[in-house]
């Protein structure tokens, strides 16, 4: 079942987030607090279940990656934290919680930040791989989350703020913002389960597929959400003058975009059969999330 395939993989997840921050020896016991304050705040943590569960499809053991599946949980735990600053989206609520910079302020939320992606390049070393493969995981993931990955799509977030962009420019920024550790999270967990070149160009092409249909979904949930479900606020891209898939289509064209690309990700999933059972269910459930 998924939900307890889900849930088992969270827990083994949070027991290990919590391992690695050590309060008793940080040199900055608030900066210390502030990254433990973001990271344990219950994401759903579907990157790094991805990076398990990819390693699964493939005939791996996703526990054995716990160390790259960790480091991926930080540098998307940074990345919202960086994206709630004042100087970003501005956004009070995170996670159901007060965003960091509202509790810590915005200088010790942006190092916390800068912590969690340094401290997850020290974490990814801790995998067990050959040194090749963890080069190779490393470098997908530097690269999704760098100036042609998360970062830069980002930036075109920021500068496209109040004007009207088209569809094509959505889908690159998303690819850049959201996609691209989805991306790395799916492919370094086949990497580093031995996938073959077939399988892993078959998990990539349901890994873009899965960004596109959490996008659109998020599109969605930031019009017809509940506040207290999401556990942040809902209308946020109207107020910061954002083009979504719901902006720029309707609500009803963003929903079948978004079966559509379930449909495409089932679809490179077949030759997987049952071992991809869990990657199947994740994307079926997915547009039909509440948070
Ligand atoms: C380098 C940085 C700061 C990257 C931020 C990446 C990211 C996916 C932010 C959340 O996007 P969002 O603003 O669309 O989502 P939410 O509604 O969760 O804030
Ligand atoms: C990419 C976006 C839209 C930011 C939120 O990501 P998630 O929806 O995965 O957030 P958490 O569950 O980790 O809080």
């Amino acid at each position: 079942m998924l939900k307890e395939e889900w849930a088992a993989k969270r827990a083994l997840l949070e027991s290990e987030l919590e391992r690695e921050l050590n309060l008793e020896n940080a040199l900055d016991k608030t900066l210390a607090e502030s990254m433990r304050y973001s990271l344990m705040a219950g994401g759903k943590r579907l990157r790094p279940v991805l990076l398990m569960e990819a390693a699964e499809a493939v005939g791996g053991r996703g526990e054995d990656y716990i160390h790259a599946a960790c480091a991926l949980e930080m540098i998307h735990t940074y990345s919202l934290i960086h994206d709630d600053l004042p100087a970003m989206d501005n956004d009070d609520y995170r996670r159901g919680k007060l965003t960091n910079h509202k509790v810590y302020g915005a200088g010790i939320a942006t190092l916390a930040g800068d912590a969690l992606l340094t401290l997850a390049f020290e974490v990814i070393l801790r995998q067990k791989a050959d040194s090749e493969t963890l080069c190779r995981v490393i470098r997908e993931i530097s690269q999704a989350a760098g100036p042609d990955g998360m970062v830069g799509g980002q930036a075109i977030d920021m500068e496209s703020e109040g004007k009207s962009i088209t569809m094509d420019e959505l889908r690159k920024m998303h690819m850049g913002k959201t996609g691209a550790l989805f991306r790395a999270a799916i492919r370094s967990g086949a990497i580093l389960a031995g996938a073959g070149e077939t399988e892993l160009n078959a998990l990539t092409r349901y890994a873009e597929a899965f960004g596109l249909a959490f996008q659109i979904t998020d599109d969605i949930l930031d019009v017809i959400g509940d506040e207290n479900e999401i556990g942040k606020p809902v209308g946020s891209d109207e107020r910061n003058h954002k083009s979504t898939y719901v902006t720029l289509t309707s609500l009803e064209n963003a929903r079948q975009l978004a079966k559509d690309a379930v449909d495409e990700a089932v679809l490179a999933l077949e030759p997987f059969g049952d071992k991809a059972w869990f990657l199947k269910e994740l994307v079926e459930f997915l547009i039909s999330r509440k948070k």
